[in-house]
């Protein structure tokens, strides 16, 4: 299997315009190498964008060609990444440690086995719930797993593990808290509750790549991302920045949200990132008092959607008392009663996403695209 030093080496036999080696000319910003795919980022002067495209086409085929790799996907980018002493300082917000976040990125990455990506169209349909349970239920089935709460603008992992304080730094990384043999960081860590998170685009996906990259996740099975919710530019950029495995879209049942879940598949679509599946939360409601079932949103919307749009449906989780007191309680339920009904259901949904990861990784086309 190659690894990010490989990459690097095979960019040695790809000239940039001036006829240096790729690897020698300072213009590699970044690499990433996951689960068989290679992510590149190359500094190129859009004012000669014609020869530094066929640079770029030269250094995809390069990389392609290493042993392990399926796919390489090497992006142009017209900018140099910002200099430390020109990050951070916004707001008066804690910021993570500084320090050279894309290397950070490629060595913590490279100990991650899947990435896996938490979305949903719109907010308030359960992402955050979904992200929680689904990781606990694959650390439940033996792996060793990261939670990383994304959703910069609302963060919830501190609410749904009860975990508060700013992480411990050591050696220049953030040491994650962990609940339920959980690794867990996020942004809502580092910032007072009380402080409005207004963030600019660029700064979202910076202060995610220094969550990935300045946080000791020591090697990891599955890293879980809680991405924010919807489908605008912020959240493209970070399906295209972040070497996902696989992505699970979280929908309600109603036509609103299904329309808004239709829209985050195509997202995922256009970055070409698998798609693991459709999750149909708050699909139906069971009575506490009399064991009835009620369809309160049209159920099913979401397994018709998966079907036509021809991605995996995951699983029906019910509207439930029970999963939203032990979220509001920091204790998600596969954490506060593992063997308990609501439990298996997302232990269900968890194995159904291990298998996924485990099979479509081996079952991926060795796919150049365009970056
Ligand atoms: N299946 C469920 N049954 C009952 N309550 C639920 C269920 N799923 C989520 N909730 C509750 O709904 C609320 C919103 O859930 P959650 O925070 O997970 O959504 P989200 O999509 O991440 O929202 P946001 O967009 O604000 O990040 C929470 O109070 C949560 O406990």
């Amino acid at each position: 299997m190659a690894n990010e030093a490989d990459v690097l080496k095979a960019l040695e036999k790809v000239a940039d315009p001036a006829g240096r080696p790729l690897s020698a000319a300072g213009v590699v910003s970044g690499i990433n190498v996951v689960g068989g795919k290679a992510f590149v980022s190359i500094i190129g002067d859009p004012a000669r964008a014609d020869l530094w495209e066929k640079v770029r086409l030269a250094a995809e085929q390069a990389v392609a060609q290493l042993a392990g790799v399926e796919k390489a996907v090497v992006t142009l980018t017209a900018e140099r990444a910002p200099q430390p002493a020109a990050q951070g300082g916004h707001h008066g917000h804690a910021h993570p440690p500084q320090g050279a976040p894309r290397q950070g990125l490629a060595a913590a990455v490279a100990n991650i086995r899947f990435i896996i990506c938490v979305a949903s169209g719109k907010g308030g349909v359960g992402k955050s719930t979904t992200s929680a349970n689904l990781a606990l239920g694959l650390a439940a089935q033996g792996w060793r797993v990261g939670l990383l709460d994304a959703d910069i603008y609302g963060p919830s992992a501190p609410r749904l593990f009860g975990l508060h304080g700013k992480p411990e730094v050591a050696d220049g990384k953030m040491i994650p808290h962990e609940a339920y043999g959980v690794k867990v960081m996020s942004i809502g860590f580092l910032v007072e509750e009380d402080v409005p998170m207004v963030w600019r685009g660029p700064m979202v996906s910076q202060a995610l790549t220094q969550m990935l990259g300045d946080v000791a996740w020591g090697p990891l099975d599955a890293l879980v991302i809680d991405m924010p919710p919807g489908t605008g530019d912020v959240q493209l950029t970070l399906a295209q920045q972040v070497p996902m495995s696989g992505a699970v879209v979280v929908s309600t049942p109603q036509d609103i949200a299904l329309i808004d879940a239709r829209r985050a598949v195509s997202m995922f679509q256009r970055v070409e990132a698998p798609i693991l599946g459709i999750v149909e939360n708050m699909s139906y409601f069971l009575c506490p008092h009399c064991g009835g079932r009620s369809e309160i949103f049209a159920h099913g919307g979401a397994r018709h959607d998966a079907e036509k749009l021809g991605v995996p449906f995951l699983g029906e989780v019910p509207l439930d008392i029970a999963i939203r007191e032990t979220s509001d309680a920091g204790r998600p339920v596969v954490g506060a009663d593992p063997q308990g009904e609501h439990a298996a259901i997302y232990l269900n949904l968890a194995a159904k996403v291990k298998t996924l990861l485990e099979t479509q990784t081996k079952r991926a086309a060795p796919t150049i695209v365009k970056g």
